[in-house]
């Protein structure tokens, strides 16, 4: 059994940085309601969690805006965490289910299933556990297709490099060949020495991912490997996005121990909160022992499997409603009733105890007065194009793998069309078609689309895509089946000094908004769906309790960091 440590609340303390002034920092410890509830605790996460009426002043009414991922969680939880509190979730569009989307089309040879969002997630991590903890919850192990680590999705993962794929090592036996591979070029020295070099100067704060790991690593590593990492998961350029908030374990372990390999080499230690939210899921997740040895997984139906069943299991509870179609058009704190208007909703029953925000933090900040909390404007999204191609002959790619990415050290010739890279789909997340054949995902723009005023229209999109898979992989034949599916804005891009604005937002929304609004979802903490599903989770857990919060606490209290047992 993993013992927990004692809660170190008296730990907790503002953070200095360079947007919250010490005057505001004064006042910060003028405020004892946010200093009783201590976020990090064991015994407030026990509290609630297994004494729901334990120091609780559950709010009467809850709004959440937004049902992704994040606001259908964020329901779900609240709807345990809180069974007295009538919820209503909002959503604009006529379907819920936010960026997750999984389409079937019908072919004379059999079905074939195109995801436009995410499409595997990864179970090893916290917030990965909080997320099975949830799928057992709703009942769909069943419904789960489980790809282990020895499968060629979870060993080979390529980046296009001089003209051709370039594996990258699974193991260290196989480091060793590719250190002949084009991509190391110039990055085994850079990297021997990191352990070496000078740590940063203890007043910065941060700086963005290329600058960091060009400092520690060298220009070749950072271009040409980092870059097209960063392409996988952000759609975004290391030059802009910040290494405090995304490189956080890594930025730290310079600060502490002067290297990110030392760092690395060294005790292994995560944030408290982290660990006990660990422990707690681990312990309650049954079907833990019986995904051992999982990389990825999905299901059988998609990645929608789950915000559908999030959907249903929402549509029969008594205290929640769920209304599409419903665009909110702003938000107003009412300080003598300590509620919130939602205007936009109809009829007399618009305001309430708490709104829990699933909505992008630029967004939210629109609907808000001017300079309520500005600064979640400042947090910009990039724009994928998302190209599903289905071939009748199998093996099309001529590679097996999870996919490859393109650092954006490749010159414009090697790939006119901004690909950010593509997913072998049929190798990454295999038994989700009848019809046999090879199944790949094109992604286009993201940053490479920033300045962009229009994007390339579906035909266009498609035309690209194609011509992407005959430059890099030689396919000429022409796809059975297509889907193109342009995602506005729908990577959040954590700049440098993110942590810095959301420490400002967090202090304008407890003096503007009274602690009522609560943030959710991927502008803050991580763009994954597990995140996502933390984030949610986070929300109604902070919601249940009463307490005026913003879900912005963890930016604003020093982190406890303790050795991994
Ligand atoms: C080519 C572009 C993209 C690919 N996936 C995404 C983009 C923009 C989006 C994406 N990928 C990951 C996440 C976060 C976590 C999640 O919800 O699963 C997001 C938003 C996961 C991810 N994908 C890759 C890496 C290294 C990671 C991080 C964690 C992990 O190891 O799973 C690599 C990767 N992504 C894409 C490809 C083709 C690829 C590698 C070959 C597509």
């Amino acid at each position: 059994m993993i013992r927990l440590q004692k809660p170190p609340t008296w730990r907790c303390r503002p953070v200095a940085n360079s947007y919250v002034s010490r005057r505001t920092l004064l006042g910060w410890s003028k405020k004892p309601d946010v200093f009783t509830m201590p976020q990090s605790s064991e015994a407030w996460h026990r509290s609630v969690e297994q004494h729901p009426d334990l120091q609780r002043d559950p709010p009467q009414s809850v709004a959440i805006l937004g049902a992704g991922i994040t606001g259908l969680t964020a329901a779900y939880n609240l709807c345990r965490f809180s069974p007295e509190t009538n919820i209503t979730l909002l959503e604009a569009s006529p379907r819920t289910g936010g960026w997750v989307r999984s389409q079937t089309v019908s072919t004379p040879n059999g079905r074939i299933l195109f995801e436009s969002g995410p499409r595997s997630l990864r179970p090893w991590t916290v917030n990965g556990i909080i997320t099975l903890n949830l799928i057992e919850h709703l009942k769909l192990e069943s419904e789960m297709i489980l790809v282990p680590k020895t499968s060629p999705a979870a060993q080979n993962r390529y980046i296009y490099y001089a003209n051709q794929l370039n594996k990258l090592p699974s193991s260290l036996s196989s480091a060793f060949s590719a250190l002949r591979l084009p991509v190391m070029k110039g990055a085994v020295g850079p990297m021997l020495l990191e352990p070496f070099r000078r740590r940063r100067p203890a007043d910065i704060e941060d700086e963005s991912v290329e600058s960091f790991l060009t400092r520690r690593f060298g220009p070749n590593v950072t271009n040409n490997l980092i870059s097209a990492v960063f392409h996988g998961i952000y759609a975004g350029d290391i030059a802009k996005l910040s290494a405090n908030a995304l490189m956080h374990d890594q930025y730290r372990n310079e600060k502490v121990y002067g290297s990110i390999v030392r760092g690395a080499m060294g005790v292994q230690e995560s944030i408290l909160e982290d660990q006990i939210l660990r422990s707690m899921y681990s312990v309650r997740t049954r079907m833990l022992g019986s995904i051992k040895g999982t990389s990825i997984y999905s299901f059988k139906g998609g990645m929608e499997t789950l915000t559908k069943a999030l959907d249903e299991d929402l549509r029969v509870q008594d205290n929640v409603v769920v209304k599409t179609g419903v665009e909110v058009t702003g938000l107003r704190y009412n300080h003598d009733t300590k509620s919130i208007e939602v205007r936009g909703l109809e009829g007399p029953d618009n305001s309430f105890d708490f709104v829990i925000s699933a909505l992008s933090g630029a967004k939210t900040a629109s609907l808000l007065p001017p300079g309520t909390a500005d600064t979640l404007l400042e947090t910009s999204s990039v724009t994928v194009m998302v190209v599903n191609l289905f071939y009748d002959q199998p093996n099309k790619v001529g590679h097996s793998g999870f996919g490859y990415l393109i650092p954006k050290s490749v010159p414009i010739e090697q790939n006119p069309h901004r690909a950010l890279g593509v997913i072998f789909d049929s190798d990454a997340m295999p038994g989700q078609d009848e019809r046999e054949g090879t199944k790949v995902t094109v992604m286009l723009g993201g940053h490479w689309w920033d300045d962009r005023a229009s994007f390339p229209s579906e035909e266009e999109g498609l035309m690209m895509a194609k011509e992407v898979l005959q430059q890099h992989l030689g396919i000429t034949d022409m796809p059975v089946e297509t889907m193109v599916s342009l995602q506005r804005d729908c990577i959040p891009q954590y700049g440098v000094h993110h942590a810095g604005r959301l420490r400002q937002a967090h202090e304008d929304l407890m003096d503007k908004m009274g602690g009522r609004l609560v943030l959710a979802g991927n502008s803050y903490g991580g763009v994954g769906l597990n995140d996502c599903v933390r984030s949610g989770r986070d929300a109604a857990f902070e919601v249940a309790a009463g307490k005026p919060m913003t879900g912005l606490e963890r930016w604003v209290y020093e982190e406890t960091w303790v050795a991994n047992h």
